[in-house]
């Protein structure tokens, strides 16, 4: 099947510049339909850029862009989806109620103002003024205009931020609702929790690229890795290369070692270095494993088979 085909939103060998800075060099990505997509990455890392393309808020330097098959720019793909971006500037004294109804008007078969207030909880804001409720409670207004058109896929831009933990498990509940509706998703997130909860697949973005690309489970696999640290006389070059160190680098004055086989590594370590000191092993964590994939993108190793 060729690239893009079947897919509801595709970018094909996207590149993308803002003067000297380079937002994406060369990305290729589809949204499948049914599912959760979730884009990781760092700041800067391109993602607002990818889903601002996918949206036709700006236009590529090169490549291809298509929603539902069309030119992002059609008001017949733009009317297929529901966007949550970070930087909604609604009018503050609009009541929310007012503000869904709004918004359902511009789509073809919205959902009810009702539906959609009690889909994303702010049936009991419907009254209030949108600028005189607090971040959580706006986030949450904002998901409510996402859905109101009923759309075939969403994209949700850091949707969690400023929530607290009640109102994010909620968010995440209408979230995994719609999704059982089939709805599409397109999320991106800091949270790595957020993308294990929701997300059938990951793409981990660095620097305007895709990194890596699969399963929650592919990234989870990382953990399998221990980190060592140690200070010691031998020199990075010579340790890298043993069997059982997987990745090899400085960390201030020590040595930080990952690998699957801590202890032989370790026994290795101090039948070379008598006098090694400062010897720490560790479990590696989701949160690490993002860190050491966004770090540079040799580590691109994980691509799996999807
Ligand atoms: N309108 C713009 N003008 C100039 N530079 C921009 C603009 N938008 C993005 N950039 C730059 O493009 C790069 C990618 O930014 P982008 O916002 O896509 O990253 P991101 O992954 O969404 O980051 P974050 O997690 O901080 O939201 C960054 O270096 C950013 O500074």
């Amino acid at each position: 099947m060729e690239h893009g085909e079947g897919a509801l939103a595709s970018l094909r060998d996207v590149r993308m510049r803002y003067g000297k800075v380079v937002a994406l060099d060369g990305i290729g990505l589809d949204v499948r339909g049914g599912e959760v997509l979730a884009l990781l990455g760092p700041n800067g890392a391109g993602k607002t850029t990818a889903i601002s393309l996918l949206l036709g808020l700006v236009r590529a330097d090169e490549g291809e862009v298509r929603l539902f098959g069309r030119d992002p720019q059609t008001i017949e793909a733009r009317r297929g989806i529901g966007v949550m971006l970070q930087d909604a500037a609604l009018p503050p004294t609009l009541r929310v109620g007012e503000l869904i109804r709004l918004t359902a008007s511009y789509y073809p078969s919205p959902r009810g103002v009702a539906e959609s207030a009690e889909l994303a909880g702010v049936a009991d804001l419907l009254q209030r003024p949108y600028g005189k409720l607090s971040g959580g409670q706006q986030r949450r207004v904002q998901f409510a205009l996402a859905l109101c058109g009923n759309p075939r896929l969403l994209f949700l831009d850091e949707p969690t931020v400023g929530m607290d933990i009640e109102a994010r498990q909620k968010l995440w509940n209408a979230i995994r609702a719609l999704v059982a509706d089939g709805v599409s998703i397109v999320l991106t997130t800091h949270y790595l929790e957020e993308a294990e909860a929701l997300a059938d697949r990951v793409c981990v973005m660095a620097r305007g690229r895709i990194v890596s690309e699969g399963s929650v489970e592919s990234l989870r696999a990382r953990i399998a890795l221990k980190r060592v640290w140690c200070a010691t006389h031998l020199p990075l070059a010579e340790v890298a290369a043993w069997p059982e160190v997987a990745e090899a680098r400085l960390d201030g004055e020590r040595l930080c070692l990952a690998t699957e086989h801590a202890e032989p590594l370790v026994r290795r370590l101090l039948a070379h270095d008598a006098q090694l000191s400062a010897l720490e092993v560790r479990a590696a964590g989701l949160a690490e494993a993002f860190v050491e994939l966004t770090r540079d993108d040799s580590v691109a190793s994980l691509q799996e088979a999807a």
